[in-house]
């Protein structure tokens, strides 16, 4: 007979399976999106994790905090976790480095794996095409590409073109004159930065200058290097409420594109901005190149040039018009704002400082006099400049994240795995406001580089990390090729316009030192001040 007893057995015993089927069922899904959420932390062979880190949101994990002033957050984070944590934004894995030794033992000593770039949706493959030398892995394009570069970088080939940038110094200074009238209205430094900077480039690249800041080139190429690395483009409600930013395409942390691909495949106003810059840079930069080439199949004599020489050996080296006119492009993009970024935030904070301006001015009386410009060769004879000039870079680093760089094979470091691939940050904000290296950090004070006569350049190769200068150009293989050219560039451009002008604030017109343009490079935003000839020598010296 079946018992009551049987049936309700049986019932409950189904029951109870049911429950614990469905039990098991809700814990997996739990733990699967567990995982999702909060992924284990991955580990070596030897059970080692990667370094510890904030924790992030689903999703797009520690984005929204670095949306503004990343460096800010970079540098509570390196106080909370340490010299080397992690992050993650999106699905990628980043690796935050605020310790020169660190820099040193992973980049330079270990720089046979930690020398390649994550191939970055817009940066590299959009905007670049794959090709970009400051953006390609390290591979064999990146590898010809370089040695290129450095053909008209290294320090002895910018000696055959110094006088280019002694000329373009002294047209800067001439034309500060000319626009502030001896002194009598208000100017604004930046755009003959710029065009300082962009002539500069323009002459080593494309063998051409512009003669005045209206010139339609120097609008269109400082466009086209502001819009790469500097322009959030910001919606507006009426005038002044901000609706929403679409970020600079190209900073190290400034967008989720890279990082999220399902972005990459829906409309997406960040994507169509970058291959509308791709364009632009190929029709720019590449149209000037095919003027180049006609000219010298016509028989044409045309200027020694970076396209000159490619076009000469285009057939040896494997060149086609792409990579052409995105090696140029590099250039114009690495070699304009960035030095011109150096003179504008020099100008913009030396006229809260007339005693420093006051000892500049001695130094340079001292040694140069009232008779001519300073030239390359009285640097080392002018400590207090030089000083003033390395303070600048390290108070205002245009790039305060570097261009990070990736490792090519897992890589464990003090028993923290660094996993293959991982996007590796240089915390130069940190580092460059050590108070055990530069005591009070935040201060503006030249003596600190009084007893430093090297190079930024030469800075970069000494043993000891914690001496060098600031990181301003990068490190390891991948340090900045234009270095050399960049620091004779700024010197004799600040050390000309101390010796000519007396700059000071306008009443009224406070400079904003906290806020600035940009988010991958970083420039004041815009200020004018008054720059008064130092005496008559002024005119006479500048033939005016
Ligand atoms: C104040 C001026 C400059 C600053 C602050 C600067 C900064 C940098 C930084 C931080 C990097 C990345 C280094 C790294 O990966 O560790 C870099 C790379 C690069 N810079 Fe500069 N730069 C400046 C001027 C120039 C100039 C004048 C040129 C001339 C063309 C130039 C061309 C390049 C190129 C081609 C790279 C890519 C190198 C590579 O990935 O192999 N830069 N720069």
């Amino acid at each position: 007979m079946s018992t009551f007893s049987q049936f309700a057995g049986s019932h409950v015993g189904s029951l109870t399976q049911a429950i614990v089927l469905l039990a098991s069922i809700v814990s997996a899904t739990v733990w699967v999106l567990l995982r999702a959420v909060f992924p284990s932390k991955p580990r070596d062979k030897h059970g080692n994790s990667i370094p510890a880190g904030p924790v992030g949101l689903p999703i797009v994990g520690s984005f929204p905090f670095l949306t503004d002033y990343p460096e800010l957050t970079l540098d509570y984070w390196a106080k909370k976790f340490g010299p080397l944590y992690s992050l993650k934004l999106g699905n990628q894995l980043f690796m935050i480095i605020s310790d020169p030794q660190i820099v040193k033992d992973l980049m330079v000593t270990n720089g046979a794996v930690f020398s390649s770039r994550k191939e970055m949706f817009l940066k590299s493959k959009t905007i670049f095409a794959g090709r970009g030398i400051t953006a390609t892995p390290y591979n064999d394009t990146w590898r010809k590409h370089r040695r290129i570069a450095a053909g008209w970088l290294v320090n002895k080939a910018v000696e055959g073109y110094t006088h280019v940038l002694d000329y373009e110094a002294t047209v800067l200074v001439h034309d500060l004159y000319n626009h502030g009238q001896a002194g009598n209205v208000p100017v604004n430094p930046q755009p003959h930065a710029g065009r300082c900077s962009l002539n500069n480039m323009l002459t080593i690249v494309f063998g051409i200058r512009t003669d005045t800041i209206d010139h339609p080139l120097v609008g269109k190429a400082l466009r086209l290097s502001r819009e790469f690395m500097f322009v959030n483009v910001v919606f507006m409600l009426a005038h002044s409420v901000n609706l929403f930013v679409l970020r600079n395409c190209t900073g190290p942390v400034s967008n989720l594109t890279d990082f999220v691909p399902i972005l990459q495949k829906l409309p997406n106003y960040m994507v169509t901005r970058s291959q509308k810059l791709h364009e632009d840079l190929v029709e720019t930069y590449g149209g000037m190149i095919l003027e180049i080439e006609a000219r010298m199949k016509a028989g044409e004599k045309v200027p020694e040039s970076l396209v000159k020489t490619m076009i000469e050996n285009k057939e040896e080296e494997q060149l086609d018009h792409k990579d052409m006119a995105i090696l140029c492009s590099a250039f114009m993009i690495g070699g304009v704002e960035t030095t011109a970024s150096i003179m504008q935030w020099f100008s913009a904070l030396i006229p809260a400082y007339p005693e420093i301006q006051a000892k500049a001015h001695a130094e340079l009386d001292r040694v140069v006099g009232r008779g001519r410009l300073p030239t390359v060769e009285d640097e080392k004879n002018l400590p207090y400049i030089h000083a003033i000039i390395k303070e600048v870079e390290r108070c205002h680093n245009p790039f305060w994240l570097g261009t990070p760089h990736t490792n090519t094979q897992d890589f464990t470091y003090r028993g923290q795995f660094i996993p293959k691939d991982t996007v590796m940050v240089l915390n130069t904000y940190t580092m460059h406001h050590d108070p055990a290296r530069h005591a009070d950090p935040h201060k503006f004070n030249p003596d600190r580089y009084i007893n430093d006569g090297t190079l930024s350049s030469e800075s970069a190769n000494l043993a000891n990390a914690y001496e060098r200068d600031h990181w301003m150009f990068g490190v390891g293989r991948r340090i900045c090729p234009g270095m050399w050219v960049a620091e004779r560039e700024v010197w004799l451009a600040i050390s000309r316009m101390l010796w000519a002008f007396k700059m000071e604030e306008i009443p009224g017109e406070p400079i904003d030192l906290k806020e600035y343009d940009g988010l991958s490079g970083r420039s004041p935003v815009p200020f004018r001040i008054r720059m008064t000839p130092r005496d008559e020598k002024v005119k006479e010296v500048l033939g005016l």
